[in-house]
């Protein structure tokens, strides 16, 4: 998946250094809990013992999805349309959040139903108006595969070029919670209906159709999926766009702030064809939808936040640049204990464990019932 985009993992000798930055700091060891090991995942993604948070950037891809003919959402296919209108007139809930978290929004039609107009501020794909129906036939073709996740690639690349240090990403698309679901089972192994959930909000009915019609569209690729194949079999255009910025945004040396649970799928695809794209990953919030605490747990990942969002457009990442800011900062300017006088305790009676320390500041820890042991993102290769 995008071959040509290398990444370079963080330098070796980096973690140990963010880490004794990290221990030196006034403080007692451990004393900042999780913003330590958020602190240790920014230093390494961009590759500074020293990390700035800012510029941040919002990446706001929008698709429409063929699968809805059968049902699958509670609102009509019109309203990505609507919705990417919206955006630009700045009243979504991304443009709000967006303003209060001091974030640019740059928003990109990957794939929308329709026909949009043109506008300032809105960058086209033109790759084709929304996917096929997956339920009757492959989402897209490889070739569409390619262009979505170069498209999103060249996103990443291009904020990371514009300055960007922290690149956000969200997305919108009536229908995309079926296609993160089943693209999240093809490439996981994770049961299909486990992943299937209520979406923008479908009743008990909705969600029987809902995953009858997954189950169909399963059963024309059954099994295990390669990335690429399985976004061509499912979808979505905005999918593989942020799956391609995901390997933008690490090949640029940035760190990625992942949204909620379509944008988990994509960053799972990402992470399965480009394992090292792992390091610059930070999961922001844990979605209410309920096949995102699954994901999650396969990818071994503990998010920042659960305030019990279900929105998407990138809203759980944004509410997230504080807390990624506030790491930064520790590690910037905070004092160290030399550089304060600041006596040392007995240091050794606070330090927790070594290995008790190590979960917690690599890939956060893996949350309880982790179904296996998966590799420590900030691990040296
Ligand atoms: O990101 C999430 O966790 C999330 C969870 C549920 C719904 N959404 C949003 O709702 C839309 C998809 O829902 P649906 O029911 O149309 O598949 C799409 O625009 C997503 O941004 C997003
Ligand atoms: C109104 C609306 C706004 C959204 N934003 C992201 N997904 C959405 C779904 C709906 C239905």
């Amino acid at each position: 998946m995008l071959t040509d985009l290398a990444i370079t993992p963080p330098p070796h000798g980096l973690e140990a250094r963010i880490r004794r930055a990290i221990d030196l700091k006034t403080k007692p060891p451990g004393s900042l809990g999780r913003i330590e090991a958020l602190a240790l995942r920014l230093g390494l993604a961009l590759g500074s013992e020293a990390p700035a948070a800012d510029p941040a950037v919002l990446l706001l891809f929008a698709g429409d999805h063929g699968l809805v003919a059968e049902g699958v959402s509670a609102w009509p296919q019109a309203v990505t349309a609507q919705m990417v209108a919206n955006f630009l007139a700045g009243g979504a809930a991304a443009n709000a959040f967006a303003r209060a978290a001091g974030a640019e929004l740059r928003l990109f039609d990957a794939g929308v139903a329709g026909p949009l107009a043109p506008a300032p501020g809105l960058r086209q794909a033109g790759i084709r108006a929304g996917t096929r129906n997956a339920a009757r036939e492959d989402a897209l073709t490889a070739a569409e595969v390619t262009a979505a996740l170069r498209f999103g690639a060249d996103a990443a690349l291009a904020a990371a070029a514009d300055g960007a240090q922290v690149i956000a990403l969200g997305e919108m698309g009536i229908g995309n919670s079926s296609a993160a679901a089943l693209l999240g089972a093809a490439v996981s192994g994770i049961a299909l209906d486990r992943l299937v959930g209520p979406g923008a909000g479908l009743g008990a009915g909705g969600l029987d159709a809902k995953r009858a019609a997954l189950l169909r569209a399963a059963a024309r690729r059954p099994g295990r999926l390669a990335p690429e194949a399985a976004l061509a079999a499912f979808g979505g255009l905005e999918i593989a766009a942020m799956a391609g910025a995901v390997i933008g945004a690490a090949s640029a040396g940035r760190a990625v702030v992942v949204d909620g649970f379509i944008t988990t799928a994509a960053a799972l695809a990402a992470l399965a064809a480009r394992p090292e794209a792992r390091p610059f990953c930070i999961f922001a919030h844990r979605s209410a939808e309920p096949g995102h605490d699954l994901l999650l747990a396969h990818l071994g990942e503990r998010p920042l936040l659960d305030l019990e969002l279900r929105l998407g457009e990138g809203t759980g990442a944004l509410l997230a640049l504080p807390l990624i800011r506030a790491a930064a900062a520790m590690l910037r300017e905070m004092a160290s204990f030399a550089d304060a006088g600041v006596s040392e305790g007995a240091r050794d009676a606070d330090v927790p464990a070594e290995g008790a320390r190590d979960a917690a500041a690599s890939a956060e820890g893996a949350p309880g019932g982790s179904p296996a042991p998966q590799p420590d993102p900030t691990e040296q290769p």
